[in-house]
């Protein structure tokens, strides 16, 4: 019997980009990536105040391409910081919209995901869901221990990305995904690196306002005991400190731009700054992936590089020389959110499984 069709419009906002496709069941019939400058997100003092600009900037694309959202079953979201929760794909309800409102997690763009989702599909009376949200956490015990008692390290990153490419190398060499060991390196506006052990991300930087690698908009790991001076310096206001380190840390930060393709010009025309900024990142990532091998114990199916910045030749070959050592590099660049939305919601949408509540708050 063929499966009924439904239209769904899946929206990705990222730090550095909102990305939308639409799609005919899992097939895709539209996809459009648009990216924000530093200058253009700067002038919002908090990601939810992103809200009517994002929600305008979808609904101005979908309009450019022809798209009738009257003939949509669905909308599919990006999750965002919500509480710790296992992965699948969840309906938007009114705990999780507070949760998202508030930040209850954090500050990230994939807040914004749920919240449109909702915002559009509540008007044309159709469901709206997320999928695989940053914070799936499924981290072993052993990674929680941060040295500090008071803090625990926590899982948030590029859940979506990292267990679909996953998934689809799996795939590809005819293996279940339970049965490799992966080093999973997605490279966006925040970069994290995913120890991918038994079907499970056993340990990941936190890619937000944890630890790993610098990246475009984040400053990644910094000396602790640095920062608490800055923070008590009586310079900064707590916003401020927080904000240097998230959307304005990283490149942003060293070179005034999240834009890796600009800052690959730079380089090409003699800028030594740039040059060694954008090694520095590499090298980074090449150091927290040395960390992830030793997670899995040396024994390592493939390293997979994903994301936008997996696009710059330069920015792998830097990367690679130094864990080539390691196991097979492959590289994907882009990412596979838009699909892994897609078929999130589709799975639901045909009753080949049922949406995932999101818990009220105790
Ligand atoms: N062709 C390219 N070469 C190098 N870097 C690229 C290329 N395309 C995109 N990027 C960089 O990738 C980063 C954004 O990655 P992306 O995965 O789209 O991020 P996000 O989803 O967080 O917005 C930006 O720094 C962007 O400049
Ligand atoms: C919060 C982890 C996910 C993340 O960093 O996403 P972007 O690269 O899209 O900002």
């Amino acid at each position: 019997m063929q499966k009924q069709q439904h239209r769904i419009l899946v929206l990705n906002p990222g730090s550095t980009s909102t990305k939308i496709g639409v799609f005919d069941n899992d097939i895709l019939i539209m996809e459009k990536t648009i990216r924000h400058s530093t200058e253009e997100l700067e002038k919002f003092p908090a990601i939810i105040d992103q809200f009517a600009f994002r929600k305008q900037t979808i609904l101005e694309a979908l309009d450019e391409e022809g798209m009738n959202v009257s003939n949509l079953s669905a909308v599919c979201g990006r999750g965002g910081l919500l509480r710790p929760i296992e992965g699948g794909t969840y309906a938007v309800n009114e705990a999780m919209l507070n949760d998202l409102r508030k930040g209850v997690s954090g500050q990230h763009a994939s807040n914004l995901g749920g919240i449109i989702a909702f915002e559009i599909a509540d008007g044309l009376n159709i469901p709206s869901f997320i999928v695989d949200p940053v914070v799936v956490d499924e981290l072993d015990p052993i990674a929680r221990i941060s040295g500090f008692h008071l803090i625990e390290r926590k899982s948030i990153f590029h859940a979506l990305n990292q267990k679909a490419v996953a998934r689809r190398f799996a795939k590809e060499q005819g293996r279940a995904y339970s049965d490799l060991r992966l080093i999973v390196v997605h490279m966006g506006g925040g970069i994290t690196v995913g120890a991918h052990k038994g079907g499970r991300v056993v340990d990941v930087n936190n890619g937000l306002h944890g630890d790993g690698p610098f990246s475009p908009e984040r400053a990644g790991t910094v000396p602790a005991g640095d920062l608490v001076e800055l923070c008590f310096s009586g310079q900064y206001y707590r916003q401020e400190i927080m904000r240097m380190l998230v959307g304005q840390g990283g490149l942003v930060g060293y070179l005034g731009t999240n834009d890796a393709v600009r800052v690959e010009k730079r380089i090409q025309k003699g800028d030594e700054e740039a040059k060694l900024v954008y090694d520095a990142m590499a090298y980074q990532v090449a150091r927290e992936i040395g960390s992830a091998s030793a997670v899995l114990e040396g024994q390592v199916d493939a390293i997979i590089l994903t994301g936008g910045l997996a696009y710059g030749k330069g920015f792998v070959e830097a990367i690679t020389k130094r864990i080539s050592w390691i196991a097979d590099v492959v590289v994907q660049p882009g990412e596979n959110e838009l699909q892994a939305l897609a078929e999130g919601a589709s799975r639901v949408l045909h009753g080949e499984e049922d949406a995932k509540i999101y818990p009220a708050a105790q």
